[in-house]
């Protein structure tokens, strides 16, 4: 059991709303764009996803904490989100891998957080009126209106390009801790393909299926040239899932553009997903507050089959004017939003969900199934 939870803290969003709560993690001040999601698992992959970088997260489902942090789950190296809102703090950790208690894990990383926030009434103003930028403030030297002040000057900061800070620096060989036991599943002829992962800010299970489908990975630089990834020969390459606006993403478009020209299997994850849209002249829209959470239904609109995913997302293709060179292949069941595309005459498709789950759902892990078949299909031209 923890003691001395009981600093006060407060929540402060652009509309003026002010929640008072009590302060988790470090001391400080913290602004940045606030995004709810309704997982009911899963926190610790939440907070540690890439997709989630610079962002404020807020958890519907209220008892956060309860089985702690271990040393699995975590989808990339470090606590990505910026900071977090809680309603209620579990202060019992309790799970056989339990290693640390989130509230120790929040502090050791230095994350700014608040909780006995009421987080569904936090989500209906986030639903009401979009995503909002806010505040949390647990210093008390530090008064509101200088919070205000924060939020005002840092919220042009949103459209910078947040994927190239954050992708690896180097190129380098991912080697699974797991894959003996399971590679090779569905792969029987055991040929490892050579699969180029470009690093958006990927999510760790992501690799992993990778691996257990049979491939060898290589993770690239987000603005590695193209000519640099067709001299690495790969089979296949997969666009990984990131954080921000996809439309910050120039360079990495442009690179896009010039692969699908060589019919070299791609699949486009999320963000990967929309950047393959970019480079093919398509719109992509800010949502009013996205989709964050573990139970989205999406159809695949040739089978009629409808999958339960996993999403994290703020941007969507624009489903208006949409170049004739995309197809839609899935849709989201809450809002029609489009879900899947393939790319005619290239050997790319982009899935706008998460088919690695982490946390969520397992249906739309036959995506990966469907990129090897693509590479299969490939090798035999
Ligand atoms: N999970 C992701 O890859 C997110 C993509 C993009 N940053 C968005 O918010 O829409």
């Amino acid at each position: 059991m923890e003691k001395k939870l009981k600093e006060h803290a407060f929540l402060i969003l652009e509309d003026k709303t002010i929640f008072k709560g009590i302060k988790i993690g470090r001391k400080g001040i913290t602004v940045g764009e606030i995004v709810f999601n309704t997982s009911m698992t899963g926190y610790q992959e939440i907070l540690t996803d890439p997709s989630y970088n610079n962002q404020i997260i807020t958890f519907t489902y209220p008892h956060i904490g309860n089985t702690g942090i271990n040393n699995i789950d975590n989808e990339s190296n470090k606590i990505q989100v910026k900071s977090v809102i809680i309603n209620n703090l579990a202060l019992i950790s309790s799970h056989y891998e339990n290693n640390i208690t989130l509230s120790k894990y929040l502090k050791n990383n230095n994350i700014i957080g608040i909780m006995n926030i009421d987080t569904r009434k936090l989500t209906k103003i986030i639903r009401n009126k979009g995503i909002q930028f806010g505040c949390i403030l647990s210093d008390s030297n530090i008064n509101i209106n200088t919070a205000y002040k924060y939020i005002k000057k840092k919220k042009y900061q949103l459209t910078e390009n947040i994927v190239k800070k954050i992708s690896t620096q180097n190129i380098y060989s991912w080697k699974s801790k797991n894959n003996k036991n399971y590679i090779m599943k569905f792969n029987k002829k055991k040929t490892l393909f050579n699969i180029i992962v470009y690093d958006f800010g990927v999510k760790k299970n992501i690799l992993e299926l990778l691996i257990k489908y049979g491939c060898k990975i290589t993770i690239i630089p987000a603005e590695t040239s193209a000519e640099k990834v067709i001299s690495l020969k790969p089979h296949g390459i997969v666009l990984s899932n990131g954080p921000g606006d996809p439309r910050s993403c120039i360079k990495i478009i442009n690179n896009i553009k010039i692969l699908l020209k060589t019919k070299i299997p791609i699949f486009g994850i999320c963000l990967g997903h929309q950047l393959l849209a970019l480079s093919n002249n398509a719109k992509i829209l800010k949502m009013k507050f996205g989709h964050h959470g573990s139970n989205h239904p999406v159809q695949n609109l040739k089978t009629k089959k409808v999958m339960i995913t996993s999403q994290n997302h703020n941007f969507t293709i624009d489903p208006i004017n949409l170049p004739k060179n995309i197809k839609v292949t899935h849709k989201s069941l809450f809002d029609n939003t489009i879900q899947g595309i393939k790319i005619i005459n290239t050997n790319a498709f982009g899935f706008q969900g998460h088919p690695e789950a982490n946390p969520g759902p397992k249906d739309s892990e036959k995506l990966f199934k469907k990129f090897i078949k693509n590479i299969k299909k490939n090798q035999k031209k």
